[in-house]
């Protein structure tokens, strides 16, 4: 583990050993947590969430060796999110998948201790007080992560595009052009939520996220999550060992006094 650009999920680099070069790995607002839904307070001060999505451009799917990702052109408010806890809105910068090898393990968050086998991560950085990501990424309130919760029933037909397109990011540091994916089409229709103050889940763990976990879990089918599970690699193409990608998820962190609050009764 050389800084941040050796760390990954597996006996010798996985999250048991993050805090060896990102101490703030112990630190008291780290992320995921276990999600208890009867001791999440309703706030009725929280508003409802604002998705501004229509204009978004996306760019790109890659593979980044820990996860795959879409990322999206953040030069301007194009593609924004208000309203919920936040103070003004949060523009879109990339969204990307945590996920397991079958349906019992694959998210990071946690509902009364029940995992889904997939969470979808919607990355947004607050371009009004910070001049970049990478400085919204170092500040309290520099970051808000939507997290939604996939579960497996029928199949999601706008995850289809995304799904047939993992196989040209097989290895570790592919990219493929990736235009006019909205992703809008992955939001559940309800937008109630639980938030609470964290972190990245993932190296370098900054302190600097606002998360807000959608409840309701969108629906996609097995064959899609296999695909996930099947196509993409930690490993890159000149590698010898061939890993699939799966169980790139941090389990659940202590909460340390923070409390959740719920935009529902
Ligand atoms: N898993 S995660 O959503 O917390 C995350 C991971 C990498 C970079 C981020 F900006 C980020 F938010
Ligand atoms: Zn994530």
């Amino acid at each position: 583990m050389t800084g941040q650009h050796c760390w990954g999920y597996g006996e010798e680099d996985g999250p048991s050993e993050w805090h060896r070069y990102f101490p703030i790995a112990e630190g008291n607002r780290q992320s995921p947590i276990n999600i208890v839904s009867n001791q999440a307070v309703f706030n009725p001060s929280l508003k409802p969430l604002v998705f501004v999505y229509d204009q978004c451009t996306s760019i790109n799917l890659s593979n980044n060796g820990h996860s795959v990702m879409v990322e999206f052109d953040d030069n301007d408010d194009k593609t924004v999110i208000s309203g919920g806890p936040l103070e003004g809105s949060y523009r879109l910068k990339q969204f990307h998948f945590h996920w397991g090898t079958q349906r019992n393990s694959g998210s990071e968050h946690t509902v009364d201790g029940k995992p889904y086998p997939c969470e979808l991560h919607l990355v947004h950085w607050n371009a009004r007080a910070y001049s970049s990501f990478g400085e919204a990424a170092a500040a309290p309130d520099g970051l808000v992560v939507i997290g939604v919760f996939l579960e497996t029933g029928g199949q999601h037909p706008g995850l289809n595009r995304l799904t047939d397109a993992l196989y040209m990011v097989k290895f570790k540091g592919t990219k493929t052009q990736f235009d006019d994916f909205n992703p809008r089409c992955l939001l559940p229709s309800s937008f109630e939520y639980w938030t609470y103050p964290g972190s990245l889940t993932t190296p370098p763990l900054n302190e600097s996220v606002i998360w807000v976990v959608l409840k309701e879990p969108i629906k996609v089918s097995e064959k899609q999550m296999e695909k996930f599970r099947k196509t993409v690699l930690f490993s890159g193409e000149e590698e010898e060992q061939r890993v699939h990608m799966v169980n790139n998820y941090r389990p659940p962190q202590p909460l340390n006094g923070r409390q959740v609050h719920a935009s529902f009764k």
